[in-house]
């Protein structure tokens, strides 16, 4: 574990399942002094204050980073930019500026135009989560065991990475470096084309006629349950993910596509062999998920 507390002022901006969590996590394991939050939300702002676990909930972004030496931006990957505009000029020299957003080529590139020269920007992307969202939803645990990817571009402040990747480690988590595109291309198969497919294949039970709804709903028991989990996800969060990962997702969506239509054709034409190949391969995933201890 790393010393601590790894910041004297850290400032989470967005409250919900993601910022709510690094807080209570900072709190819990003393990882930062002093805790402030701002949100957008006049609700969620009041529900932070009765909630109890920041020192101070700013009324503006711009009060919320000014003496901050680390700021966590935990918004909708389609609000991040507005965000950065909104607090660059009260960015205090030397601080850390950071990021969640599960989609990190575009974030970048919006970012870019409003980071001041005396601010390093370490862009982050934890790979754990749930389909809650709002201040209710986080918890300290979260990070547990789980893996967070750092994209910095190249020449950023190796001394603001090594503390963004301890306070990481603080909240549990395993680190690891990649480039932006490279991630985006790993998330968008682990992690957006699985929720595309959830949001489908809803949409496609719900476009049933109405009896076969009805059964779909009463019978959910097997597969189409585990689907209906991932499909409670917040709306918001992921239209702006598939908007900002379009390529990737688009690219992972038409491979997918090809495999789909391959086990189609094996299945009309009695294939057994291929059948059960891939299913086998689909086994062996499972597997090796739970022997790293990721499933
Ligand atoms: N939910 C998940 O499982 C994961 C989400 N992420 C990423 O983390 C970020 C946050 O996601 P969640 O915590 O799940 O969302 P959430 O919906 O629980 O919370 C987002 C919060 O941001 C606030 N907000 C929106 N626009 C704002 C603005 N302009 N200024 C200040 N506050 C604003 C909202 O009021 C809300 O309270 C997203 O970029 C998402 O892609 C990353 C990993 C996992
Ligand atoms: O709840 C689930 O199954 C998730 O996959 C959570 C999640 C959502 C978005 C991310 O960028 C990372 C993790």
């Amino acid at each position: 574990m790393p010393e601590v507390p790894i910041f004297e002022r850290l400032c989470v901006i967005g409250f919900g399942l993601i910022g709510g969590s690094i807080a209570r996590r900072a709190r819990e394991a003393g990882l930062a002094r002093a805790l402030v939050a701002y949100d957008a939300s006049d609700a969620v702002r009041t529900r932070v204050r009765e909630l109890g676990i920041v020192d101070e909930v700013a009324e503006t972004a711009q009060a919320a980073v000014a003496a901050a030496d680390c700021v966590i931006v935990c918004v909708p990957v389609g609000a991040i930019a507005g965000v950065a505009a909104e607090i660059a000029p009260s960015l205090a020299p030397g601080a850390i500026l950071s990021d969640v957003g599960s989609t990190k080529l575009g974030v970048i590139g919006a970012l870019a135009a409003h980071i001041p020269p005396h601010v390093a920007f370490v862009p982050a992307h934890p790979m754990a989560g749930t389909e809650f969202s709002g201040p209710d939803s986080g918890f300290s645990a979260l990070f547990e065991g789980r893996w967070v990817l750092l994209t910095p571009p190249a020449g950023t402040d190796e001394a603001a990475i090594g503390r963004i990747e301890a306070f990481w480690r603080g909240c549990g988590a395993n680190v690891e470096r990649m480039e932006a595109a490279h991630h985006d291309r790993m998330a968008a198969m682990v992690s957006h084309l699985p929720h595309l497919i959830a949001f489908t294949i809803c949409n496609t039970a719900e476009g049933l006629e109405d009896e076969s709804r009805r059964e779909v709903l009463q019978f959910a028991a097997s597969g189409f349950r585990d689907f209906t989990r991932i499909a409670a996800s917040d709306p918001v969060m992921w239209r702006d993910i598939f908007l900002a990962n379009r390529e990737a997702l688009l690219e992972m969506l038409a491979r997918f596509t090809e495999d789909a239509q391959a086990m189609a054709r094996a299945i009309r034409f009695g294939d057994a062999a291929y059948i059960e190949r891939s299913v086998e391969r689909g086994r062996a995933i499972r597997q090796s998920l739970i022997e790293q201890k990721q499933a």
